[in-house]
Parts: C-alpha cells; structure tokens; sequence
C-alpha cells in the first residue's frame, strides 16, 4: 500500500529560456528517503528549491499530505534543511544554533533544554554543547547543522549536497549516521547528489534527473540493475556502451559472444548495450583469435583491479576483483566475455 508524503504534480520551472525542470512527477513515501541525483545542471538543486519553497514552478504543483502547498512560503511549509554551506550561526553556541528553529516557534525554555539535549545525544555531541560553532571541526559543524534542521521535527527533511565539502572519510561515517538518524526519526528526507556512491547508500528511493526530466525513480538496486535508459545506465556506475544491431530471432553479438535479447526488437534495429565493467570477464587471448581486444591501461585499486581494453574504435572499461590474481599489462591481448544475464538493451535514440 503506499502512503505519499509529497505529491509532486508536472512541475515545470523556466528561467527565461533554459528549461531547468520539464514535467516532473514524482510521489515521495512518508518515512522515505529519497536521493535526487544527476549530472552538472539536470535541474535537482532546482527541485529542492521547490519543495523547500525558496523557488515557484511556472507550471505545476506540490501536495503535501493532499493539500496544495504550491502557494506557502518557506518558513511556513516547516521543514528542516541542511545545504553545502550549513549556514551555520558562528558566533553563537551549538547549544543556540540547535534551539533557534524552536525558539521562534515560542518553545518553552524547558522544552527547548531537553530538545537540544536529546539532539546532542543522538548527534553524538553531549559534551559540546557551549562551544562556538567557530571552534568546531568540519564533522561536528555537520552534526549540529543536522540536528538544528531536525530540531524542529520538521515535516520534510530537506539536504543540499551537505557532505561534498568534507574528506572522504569523514564523509563515509557521515553517510551511515545520516542514512541511521533518518531512520531512527522516521522523516521523511529529500537529499540532493551529485554522487551516485552515496546516492545509492543513503537512498530507499534513488531519482535519476537528466535534462530536467526523472529518467529513473526507483530503487538503487533496481536503477544499478535495470537502468531505464542509456542515459541512466551511462550515469551509474562504470557503465560501457556498445553498439549492436539486433539480428534474426534477437540474437546479438557483444565482443563476439552471442546472446538474446530479453525485449522484442525487429531484426536489423540498432541497439546501445550497457554492460557494466565489473560484468566483463578477461583471459589471455592468441593473436588470431576472434573477439579480442588490447590493454591500454592497468591499475589495482586495491579493493578491485580496472583496465581499459581497446576493442575496434571503442575503449572499454573492465574490473577485477582484488581476489582475481589474473594480471594483465598494457599491451596484452586480452578476450572479453559479457555476462549475458546482467546486460541492458536500449534502442539508440
Ligand atoms: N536562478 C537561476 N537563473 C537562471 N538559470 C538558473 C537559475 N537556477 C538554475 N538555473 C539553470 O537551471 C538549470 C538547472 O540548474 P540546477 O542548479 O537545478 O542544476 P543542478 O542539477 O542542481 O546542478 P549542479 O549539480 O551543478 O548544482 C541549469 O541550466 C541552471 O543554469
């Protein structure tokens, strides 16, 4: 059964003539986490803009439990955000920062004391309650920017990119204890990306955004496994795109292996097929063989091994696990086998 939280309704926004957002719809689950990802300018920032308020769509509407909220304005949707920038009060305590949001909501002091404390203790802060958020590290600024926003018990949790500015480490922990008080409070989180690693951990529901329109709202599993389009399945992950062409009882031909297409296509459509770098296997190969490709580049990852494997005019992308002892140089002769159960056929546009 589902339960929508935010009912986004062909939301279109224009600014002047580039179309940020075309038609969108989307349905967001009460208690969800939702990732809104994409390349450079797909319009996602925009979305958040939206739903948050600081933006009106010149076409469409937003439901919020049923009732429009197009028309609201932002301090009165109450929800709680957290962007890039933290926006932070830096001359204040973390204490203060934590209880501005219910302060001018008219919270009791009592109320506000017990709040802030029980945020400090899921944030993991107890003990730096009187400090000034100038005296903090990067982490700890983070924790107190999230527990301001959910100080509130905001109706929509609402993030901007909020990790990117921190090392990868820091932003790894980050990732876990964001993606565990979510669901420790059960808000329901609308979360802008660039990155499709932490898109994937943190998402129930991952929102793939390209040229203002969703390619893709589904689970991250399911847009890793059955990417909707090309333009998804080049997004995510390290994705090849090979071209083929659809030949007689949809066979096709992938590095010189044959297999079937799951879709009907006429006999003689070209398709692009994307197949993952870590669903192609390598092994040396004879110079006369048919199917072979060469090593143009070779590195070990430590967690996984990758090479580039140059096949006709087309470079491809392969990985190795860090098991797999097989060590192949630059300059090999190499034959590619593509799992055929973990391909995705699309028609070229
Ligand atoms: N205030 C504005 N005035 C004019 N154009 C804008 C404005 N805000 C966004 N745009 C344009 O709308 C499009 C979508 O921008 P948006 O910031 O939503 O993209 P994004 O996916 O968040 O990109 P990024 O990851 O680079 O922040 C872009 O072409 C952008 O230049």
């Amino acid at each position: 059964m589902t339960n929508t939280h935010l009912n986004i309704e062909a939301v279109s926004k224009s600014f002047g003539p580039v179309t940020a957002l075309n038609r969108v719809d989307l349905k967001i689950e009460r208690g969800s986490f939702v990732c809104l990802l994409g390349p450079s300018g797909c319009g996602k920032t925009t979305l958040l803009r939206i739903i948050a308020g600081f933006e009106k769509p010149t076409e469409g509407r937003l439901l919020l439990d049923g009732a429009d909220i197009s028309e609201v304005p932002p301090h009165k949707r109450g929800f709680g955000m957290v962007f890039q920038s933290l926006a932070l009060f830096p001359h204040m305590s973390v204490a203060e920062n934590i209880a501005y949001g219910l302060k001018l909501r008219r919270t009791t002091a009592k109320e506000q004391r017990e709040r802030v404390e029980e945020l400090l203790n899921v944030v993991e802060l107890p003990h730096i309650a009187d400090r000034t958020v100038s005296a903090l590290s990067g982490g700890q600024r983070q924790r107190v920017a999230i527990a301001r926003a959910l100080a509130i018990k905001p109706k929509l949790f609402l993030l901007d990119e909020p990790l990117s500015a921190l090392d990868a480490k820091l932003r790894d922990n980050m990732q876990i204890e964001l993606r565990r008080l979510q669901q420790k409070f059960g808000v329901t989180t609308v979360l802008v990306t660039h990155d499709q690693t932490e898109a994937m951990m943190l998402a129930d529901e991952l929102v793939v955004l390209d040229h203002g329109k969703v390619q893709q709202a589904a689970t991250p599993t399911q847009v890793y496994r059955q990417p909707a389009n090309s333009l998804v399945a080049d997004f995510i992950g390290a994705a090849n795109l090979v071209q083929a062409e659809i030949g007689q009882n949809r066979q096709l031909a992938i590095f010189g292996n044959s297999f079937k297409a799951a879709a009907d296509y006429e006999p003689g459509t070209a398709v692009n097929v994307a197949v993952r770098a870590e669903n192609i296997s390598l092994r040396p190969a004879q110079a006369n063989e048919g199917s072979t490709g060469r090593v143009v580049f070779a590195r070990d990852l430590g967690a996984f091994k990758e090479w580039l494997v140059s096949v006709k005019d087309q470079e491809i992308r392969v990985r190795g696990s860090a098991s797999d002892d097989s060590e192949f140089q630059v300059g090999d002769l190499v034959h590619l086998t593509a799992d055929p159960a973990r391909l995705a056929v699309f028609p070229v546009d």
